[in-house]
C-alpha cells in the first residue's frame, strides 16, 4: 500500500489546567492510502478526537510525525465534519456550502457551479435558499458535508457525523456517504463509537486501546466496496462487527 498519509510515533500529552498531565496518545501508528476509507473506533477518551484535530491540523503541539505525499495547505485541503453540523443560522444552505469558496475570494461561475453540483450530490438541491432552522437533523449534516467538500479537499476527516442522528436518518446518511465516495473517491477517515457504522462504511477499522491511546490492531473490512442495505444483512457482516466489539472490550 502507498501511504498517502503516514502516522509515526504519534504522542500527545495535554496539560491540564491543574498542571495535571494526561498523556492522550502513545505510540500511534497508521497508514493511510489514497481513496481509502478508514474507520477510527475505540473507548470513549482513547483519543480519536485528539488524532483527527492532529491530522486536521488544528493541533501541532504533539510529539512524532505525520507525512502526507501531497502536504496539505491549511484550511483549503482538509475537509471536517464534526458531530454537529455548525451551520450558520442566517445564511441560506447554498450560501453555507459556498462559505468556504467566498473565505478564498472564489466568486468564479465554475465555484458556483461547483456548489450546486454538491448540492445535487447531497440530495439538498430543493433546498440550497432553506435556512438551517428549516432542515432536519439529517438534511443539516448533508449540508455540511457539502460545505466541507466545498473546497474540493484531498482528504475528509469525519467526527462521529452521524452520532446525534436516529437510526433510520443514520442508515440513509450512510447510504449517501457510500454513494459521494463512489463520485469523489475522497480519502476519508471517520471516527465512530458504531461497530456497524465502521464495518459498513470502511475499508478498514483501526482499533485503539483506552489511554493513553494506541492502535492496538487494523482490520481489513471483509466485504465488497460496494455496499447497499443488504450487505447489512450478510453472515460476515455480523461476524466482523461482532469481532470487532469483543476487541473493544
Ligand atoms: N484540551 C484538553 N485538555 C486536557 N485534556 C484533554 C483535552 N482534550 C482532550 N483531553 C483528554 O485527552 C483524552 C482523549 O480525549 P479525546 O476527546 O481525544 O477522546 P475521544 O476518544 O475522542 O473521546 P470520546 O469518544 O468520548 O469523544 C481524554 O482523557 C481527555 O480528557
Amino acid at each position: 500500500m502507498t501511504a498517502f498519509l503516514s502516522i509515526r510515533d504519534v504522542r500527545k500529552t495535554y496539560v491540564g489546567t491543574n498542571r495535571q498531565r494526561v498523556v492522550a496518545l502513545s505510540d500511534v501508528h497508521l497508514d493511510v492510502a489514497e481513496g481509502e476509507v478508514v474507520a477510527l473506533i475505540g473507548p470513549s477518551g482513547c483519543g480519536k478526537s485528539t488524532l483527527l484535530r492532529m491530522i486536521a491540523g488544528l493541533d501541532d503541539d504533539f510529539e512524532g510525525g505525520l507525512s502526507w505525499t501531497r502536504q496539505p495547505r491549511p484550511g483549503k485541503d482538509i475537509g471536517f465534519v464534526f458531530q454537529e453540523p455548525a451551520l450558520l443560522p442566517w445564511r441560506s444552505v447554498e450560501r453555507n456550502v459556498s462559505l468556504g469558496l467566498e473565505a478564498q475570494r472564489d466568486k468564479s461561475a465554475e465555484g458556483r457551479t461547483r456548489v450546486r453540483d454538491l448540492l445535487d450530490l447531497v440530495g439538498l438541491s430543493d433546498f440550497s435558499q432553506s435556512f438551517p432552522k428549516e432542515l432536519s437533523g439529517g438534511m443539516r449534516q448533508r449540508a455540511a458535508i457539502a460545505r466541507a467538500l466545498a473546497y474540493d479537499p484531498q482528504i475528509l476527516l469525519m467526527d462521529e457525523p452521524f452520532g446525534a442522528l436516529d437510526a433510520i436518518t443514520r442508515d440513509r446518511l450512510h447510504d449517501d456517504l457510500l454513494r459521494i465516495w463512489e463520485t469523489t473517491r475522497k480519502t476519508i477517515i471517520l471516527v465512530t463509537h458504531s461497530v456497524e457504522e465502521a464495518t459498513y462504511l470502511a475499508d478498514r477499522v483501526a482499533v485503539m486501546s483506552s489511554r493513553p491511546g494506541r492502535i492496538k490492531a487494523v482490520h481489513h473490512v471483509p466485504l465488497d466496496r460496494d455496499r447497499s442495505p443488504e450487505t447489512r444483512r450478510l453472515p460476515r457482516f455480523a461476524e466482523f462487527a461482532g469481532m470487532l466489539r469483543q476487541e473493544l472490550e
